[in-house]
């Protein structure tokens, strides 16, 4: 069944205040700048903490928590993975996957079955006799995710569970998550700060912002229409909030903008790839474009390419060759002109 949460928890001056849906077999990404209301919401999901108003019911049908109805954390049918593995040291990793199933009452040979088939669903099976300590850190968190749903849960929360990993085996380890959730058939919520989990992990990406969603969709909605600078930040988009006006189109600044295609609505949301924006050292002349005087605020190199920030009448990134870097002299504090033809900005009603 679909887990469906509205509710509201309040701690201090802070309130979570959100709606969140997921199907069986789903995938739903929890995503949101820090302090926005992430751990609070797995805590709720998980039963660590109690709603102040609203409901939450479990994939399983159950009212987990609603009015006086609670399900405590150890009767709810959720599996968790946390940033950090947490096994159990002296324990090995068959023994630390088979301890959910023989809590709940399984016999030790059953238990030991199950704890086989999910180390053997994450590609462990040789190491089902290691203990933890002689697991690298990419193992341990994959045991962590057969233990986690080693007892058949229907939400599986994973917490940051890749964030705690060096880069490389971060890589690998996602694949191998990726692998074990398209075979798991109940509900999964990640919480993530990283887009390539949440674009190549996740069916659906939820954004929250102080305590509120203010986006949901599936990835390749999310991504060609964002709808809040955080969003827009994560998916490597520049977006303006805009006023439509006749046929002129203005940004908070009063700066005016041209764009080819442009929607019936008088609020928009305005995007250009930052691979589209092109830098020069003089005002250019020629086709009609957006061109505006900016300020470097900042280069960041990577590889052959470099992502330039520009302050000035617009906010924009501009993702230029590692060779303009060099030729236009692009350091903090310099002067350029920035172009942006009318047809590479793409407008839709905010
Ligand atoms: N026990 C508490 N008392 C008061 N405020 C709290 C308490 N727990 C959390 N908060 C506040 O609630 C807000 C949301 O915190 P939460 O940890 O859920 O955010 P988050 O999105 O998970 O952040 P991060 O990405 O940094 O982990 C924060 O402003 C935090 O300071």
């Amino acid at each position: 069944m679909t887990m469906h949460l509205d509710g509201v928890v309040r701690r201090g001056d802070f309130a979570l205040d959100a709606t969140l849906d997921v199907e069986p077999g789903e995938v739903v990404a929890v995503l949101g700048p820090n302090g926005s209301g992430k751990t609070t919401l797995v805590n709720a999901l998980a039963g660590l903490d109690a709603l102040d108003g609203g409901a939450l019911h479990g994939p399983d049908g159950a009212a987990w928590d609603a009015g006086r109805a609670w399900v405590g954390p150890r009767h709810r049918s959720v599996g968790l993975v946390l940033a950090e593995p947490l096994l159990f040291p002296h324990l090995t990793a068959r023994d630390n996957v088979a301890f959910g199933p023989r809590s709940r009452g399984a016999g030790r040979a059953d238990a030991r079955r199950t704890a086989d088939a999910e180390l053997a669903a994450v590609g462990l099976t040789e190491h089902a006799s290691s203990r933890p300590r002689a697991l690298s850190t990419g193992q341990a968190q994959r045991v962590a995710l057969a233990r986690a749903l080693a007892t058949s849960p229907a939400l599986l929360l994973l917490d940051e569970p890749l964030s705690a990993l060096d880069p490389e085996t971060r890589g690998a380890t996602r694949v191998s998550l990726g692998h074990r959730l398209r075979g798991y058939d109940g509900c999964t919520v990640l919480v993530t700060h990283d887009p390539l989990d949440a674009l190549t992990l996740a069916d659906r990406l939820v954004f929250l912002d102080a305590g509120r969603v203010v986006q949901s969709g599936t990835p390749a909605e999310v991504v060609s229409r964002p709808r809040s600078p955080y969003v827009a930040r994560v998916v490597g988009l520049n977006l303006w909030r805009a006023r439509r006006d006749g046929d002129v189109v203005r940004l908070p600044s009063g700066e005016a903008v041209t764009i080819a295609d442009l929607p019936d609505a008088a609020d928009l949301w305005v995007t250009a790839r930052p691979s589209a924006v092109a830098l020069w050292p003089t005002e250019p002349h020629g086709s009609p474009r957006n061109s505006w005087q900016l300020t470097v605020s900042s280069v960041e190199l990577a590889g052959q390419s470099a992502r330039v920030t520009l302050t000035g009448a617009v906010e924009l990134v501009a993702e230029v060759t590692a060779a303009s870097v060099a030729e236009l002299g692009l350091a903090p504090g310099t002067v350029v002109w920035a172009t942006l033809k009318a047809i590479e900005l793409s407008a839709y009603e905010a």
